[in-house]
């Protein structure tokens, strides 16, 4: 019998999927993330999406200058892929080092995704062309058809579309992002070195009855949508099994609270500050500890292409009191775990 540590140190983690949004509310919940993480996949669905370089490279400077004194952190900017979008702005935004990676969200899947990809053919010369420069392609993986249960939507993707793509296009690097059901956690296990995904951590801790039983949550209420709790353990087993082509992304997604509490709330969870503890939690209690380190440091990077970040965090057994509220006024959010406690709290060593 081992005892559970008390501490954890890690090398310095990324988020592979974030969302910190603009203005104001990008000023509220980039320190949050800045504090702990070394680098994040800036996601592009703004008002108007992000589609040219030009709106990369000034999202970016936004980012930066948004930077609490003495934060190091380096964005890592998408492009929004619609028909819009030239191969130039993907070939340029690669070589310049301004674009990482472009995501496909279909047509009105999810927040700001009305300009999305309404018939994935209209882009197969955009992923012919990342193919060929080696830009991994990030996939929101929900079909988005009327007829389709919104609890089966990811599920539908794989054969409707993801495996369309990774057919047409071996080498395209692929990131199905957020998985939440066991057939896309079972297709990535199946796939070659071409395929990855995120996983987030309330589809790792939670499944729809934390949602929906009791009365509803509209705080627990993201997409894709929690599922049932078969489909957790799923996502639990993968991580715990320690493959390499998981890791870390939060999908944190903030949405100020008038947006969240009333009758047609949005979706997304503003999960970054108790991400690394919950992420903790689910590999203790499924004895997988070991892994932890690579799946918030080392896979990603990995898969990326690109170097592990030096320096650490120290996780520390110690109970910590997620707040009710992040931000005021007008600004205010609903933290993932609001008023709930943490069984870890996490600082930067260095
Ligand atoms: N995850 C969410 O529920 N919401 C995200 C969009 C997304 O990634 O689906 C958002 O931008 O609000």
């Amino acid at each position: 019998m081992t005892t559970a540590p008390q501490t954890l140190t890690i090398r310095r983690p990324d988020d592979w999927h974030l969302h910190l949004r603009d203005g104001d509310t990008l000023n509220t919940v980039l320190p949050h993330t800045s504090q702990l993480f070394a680098r994040a996949i800036v996601m592009p669905n703004l008002a108007p999406p992000i589609t040219t370089l030009e709106m990369a490279r000034s999202y970016r400077e936004r980012i930066l200058a948004a930077l609490p004194e003495g934060h190091d952190f380096t964005p890592l900017m998408t492009c929004y892929l619609n028909e819009h979008v030239t191969r130039d702005t993907l070939v340029h935004g690669h070589e310049q080092g301004i674009l990482t990676a472009a995501k496909l969200y279909p047509a009105n899947a999810t927040t700001n995704s009305s300009h999305g990809v309404r018939d994935v053919a209209d882009i197969y010369p955009l992923l012919d062309t990342m193919q060929r420069i080696g830009m991994p392609l990030l996939v929101h993986g929900e079909v988005t058809r009327g007829d389709i249960d919104i609890f089966d939507r990811e599920k539908y993707f794989i054969d409707d579309v993801m495996s369309g793509i990774r057919q047409r296009f071996p080498e395209l690097k692929v990131v199905f992002e957020h998985i939440t059901t066991k057939e896309a956690a079972q297709f990535v296990q199946d796939g070659d070195q071409f395929l990855a995904a995120t996983l987030t951590p309330q589809h790792l801790a939670q499944n729809r009855n934390d949602m929906l039983v009791g009365g509803i949550r509209p705080h627990l209420y993201c997409l894709p949508i929690l599922k049932r709790a078969e489909h957790q353990a799923a996502l639990r087993q993968a991580v715990a099994s320690g493959h390499p082509r998981f890791f870390l992304g939060t999908d944190s997604a903030p949405h100020v609270v008038a947006a969240k509490e009333t009758s047609c709330g949005c979706a997304g969870v503003f999960n970054t500050s108790a991400a690394l503890s919950v992420y903790a939690d689910v590999f203790e209690q499924e004895n997988a500890l070991q892994h932890f380190e690579a799946f918030c440091s080392d896979n990603g990077p990995a898969f990326y292409g690109l170097p592990r970040n030096e320096g650490t965090i120290t996780l520390t057994r110690t109970p910590t009191l997620m707040a009710d509220h992040i931000g005021q006024g007008e600004q205010m959010f609903v933290p993932y775990k609001a008023g709930e406690h943490l069984s870890w709290s996490v600082k930067r060593d260095d």
